[in-house]
């Protein structure tokens, strides 16, 4: 009888999981491992997604036993449990699907290189993006550095069928295993979302039913629900991103009529795929500035704003809503993702990389690629991103995208009587309208802890030092 080892990371789902697919078709036996990683370089992942993953991993185990699959759940370094795991098991072979950070790769090529050397055949297969990074070149070879080419690129390639989930029969119900412990997280979170890889499926179908005919012309206003909010399935792998993009083609067939707002759809699915070639090509995204000259920006020391924004008591209503619907449910919309981010990058003059940070621990979708590639994108540094000078006024953006003020008043609930001309700029508000509607500006809703107009001149001064301005 032989046995196969799956080492599951990213992939926490049985349907287009090549690994596990092909242990399946390959070994009579296959055992599933899961390594709450602790090795030397490895970015520890953050609290909420967490939480995430210790239900989709709970989840993972009852459809993997349904399929005769045990999946073992250990912490430590994957450095020596997975040889251990794998020589324990007499495994023959094992497999897994590849992941694309520079620290990442590196440690998988050494447990490669390790099993190998112990007589265990060890296998990486592509599953977590539409193509695989190195596979999408400019016409000299090269990664590219804009967006548009390389969905131009992507879109023309054949994007490989999902295979079907493994087959098996059930030898017994197991638990998953104590070594990974539920962390300390706000069990609110539950309330806002279904977790694993059935719900991720509906999500999906739903998504295409009910929201893309107006996605394209709606993703923008946060308080709509019309985007599709796979992004934490996404990031634990509970669906894969050639899932999405073929059951979105076959969409297209069946209801030609939606084909640009799904095509819209699949541009934007397309920008995951556009971080992880930087993170596969790029040095450390997380730490290192995507364009050299941004090195050298004296970013602010600003502590008490720093916890103001995170707090979201900003004094700047949509910042605000933005941070607190972060807070509670491990998910902000991207507009005001664009929004926070700028504030905090270029109003407050604070480093990306504390508010890529605070996103790293509070989001349920917080993914080593799309955080910090987007982080840079706002700030400026990244790649294809926004001109320096194109600063949000978060005020304007809110009278713009949440033009009756729903999405503050959701969030800011101190601001609900506001009427809509007020409800982004209290602080312009006259005062008989603020005590009619029991607000206090620095008692029940905070003053605005920066002026947008005079931060605006200050970032513009010191990204224009940079010379910023040469690109
Ligand atoms: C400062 C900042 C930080 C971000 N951090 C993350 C993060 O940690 N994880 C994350 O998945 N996304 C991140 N994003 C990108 C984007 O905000 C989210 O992917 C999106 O809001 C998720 O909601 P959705 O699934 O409903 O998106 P939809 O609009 O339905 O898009 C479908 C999928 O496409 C991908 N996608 C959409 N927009 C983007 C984008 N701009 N960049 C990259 N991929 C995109 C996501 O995988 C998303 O789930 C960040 C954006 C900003 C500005």
């Amino acid at each position: 009888m032989s046995t196969a080892l799956v080492w599951l990371r990213n992939d926490l789902r049985l349907a287009d999981n090549p690994a596990l697919f092909t242990a399946s078709k390959q070994h009579d036996r296959v055992v599933a491992l899961y390594v709450d990683e602790a090795d030397d370089g490895l970015r520890p992942t953050g609290a909420a997604a967490r939480w995430w993953l210790h239900e989709s991993l709970e989840n993972l185990a009852r459809s993997l036993a349904e399929i005769g699959i045990a999946l073992k759940v250990e912490a430590g370094k994957s450095r020596d449990i997975l040889p251990a795991e794998a020589r324990g098991l007499e495994a023959a072979a094992v497999h897994w699907n590849r992941r694309y950070g520079p620290k990442e790769r590196a440690l998988d090529a050494d447990i490669k290189e390790d099993l190998r050397t112990q007589g265990i055949a060890a296998h990486s297969h592509p599953g977590n993006v539409l193509a695989e990074p190195w596979t999408v070149e400019t016409g000299q070879g090269r990664p590219y550095s804009v967006f548009t080419p390389f969905w131009k690129t992507l879109r023309g390639m054949d994007i490989e069928h999902p295979s079907p989930a493994p087959k098996g029969k059930a030898k017994r119900s197991i638990k998953v295993d104590n070594g990974y412990k539920q962390p300390h997280w706000a069990g609110k979170l539950g309330q806002h979302w279904s977790i694993g890889e059935g719900a991720a499926q509906e999500r999906l179908a739903e998504f295409l039913d009910e929201s893309v005919a107006g996605y394209p012309e709606g993703r923008d206003f946060p308080a709509r629900p019309v985007t599709s909010r796979l992004s934490p399935h996404l990031r634990f792998g509970e669906i894969s991103a050639r899932q999405i993009w073929h059951t979105a083609h076959a969409f297209i067939h069946a209801h030609p009529g939606k084909a640009g707002a799904v095509d819209k759809f699949l541009s934007e699915l397309a920008w995951r795929d556009f971080s992880y070639h930087q993170l596969y090509h790029r040095d450390d995204i997380a730490r290192v500035p995507m364009q050299a000259k941004f090195k050298g920006l004296h970013w602010r020391h600003a502590p008490a704003q720093l916890r103001a924004w995170q707090t979201g008591m900003t004094g700047i209503p949509i910042v605000d809503a933005g941070m607190r619907e972060l807070w509670e449910t491990g998910y902000m919309h991207n507009r005001v993702r664009m929004l926070t981010a700028s504030f905090l990058t270029k109003n407050l003059l604070v480093d990306w990389r504390q508010g890529e940070h605070w996103f790293w621990d509070c989001l349920v979708d917080a993914d080593e690629a799309n955080n910090p590639a987007s982080w840079q994108w706002v700030a400026g540094s990244g790649l294809d991103a926004a001109p320096y000078f194109r600063i949000f006024n978060p005020v304007t953006q809110g009278e713009r995208f949440d033009v009756t003020g729903d999405y503050v008043r959701r969030w800011v609930p101190e601001l609900a009587s506001l009427p809509d001309k007020f409800i982004q700029k209290p602080f312009e508000a006259p005062a008989e309208a603020l005590s009619k509607t029991g607000v206090k500006l620095g008692d029940t809703y905070p003053e605005p802890i920066a002026d947008l107009k005079q931060t605006r001149q200050r970032a513009l001064d010191a990204f224009a030092d940079l010379g910023a301005n040469d690109s």
